[in-house]
């Protein structure tokens, strides 16, 4: 269920991939733009969008403290592009990106074991 706000913007008590999906194929279609939508140009326009994202900002804390809304409204917009591009590029691949990813986690799980007595580590 959609709900419009006065600035535009729709909010959703939660969002599916798979809305996603169904919806950027729509958008594709009607503009018959399907035949550009090869896996190799979704890859390319979504590194595309992610080499903008924190563009010019240096470190970048938690939370983003200081940053004006239209920073955060332009952070926002880029970080959707990625979604949205990713979204697609599994889609034409014939891939389930939800259930992938489900898997990969308990993978990750698996692979990385929590042990309670040592201190955090910072990755691998
Ligand atoms: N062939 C295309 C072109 C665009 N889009 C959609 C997916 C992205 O969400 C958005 C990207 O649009 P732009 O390329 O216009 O990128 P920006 O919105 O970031 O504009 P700009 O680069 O001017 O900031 O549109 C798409 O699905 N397929």
């Amino acid at each position: 269920m959609e709900h419009s706000h006065d600035d535009g913007r729709l909010s959703t008590k939660g969002v599916s991939l798979q809305e996603l999906r169904d919806r950027l194929s729509e958008f594709a279609s009607v503009r018959g733009w399907d035949r550009f939508h090869s896996p190799r140009n979704l890859l390319l326009a979504l590194v595309g969008e992610l080499s903008e994202i924190f563009q010019w900002k240096g470190e970048v804390a938690r939370g983003l403290p200081n940053w004006t809304s239209d920073d955060k409204e332009h952070l926002e917009e880029e970080l959707s592009d990625v979604l949205l591009y990713l979204v697609q590029l599994a889609d034409v691949c014939g891939l389930d990106l939800g259930q992938a990813a489900l898997s990969k986690m308990v993978k990750n799980a698996h692979k990385y074991p929590v042990v309670s007595s040592s201190p955090p580590s910072t990755g691998n």
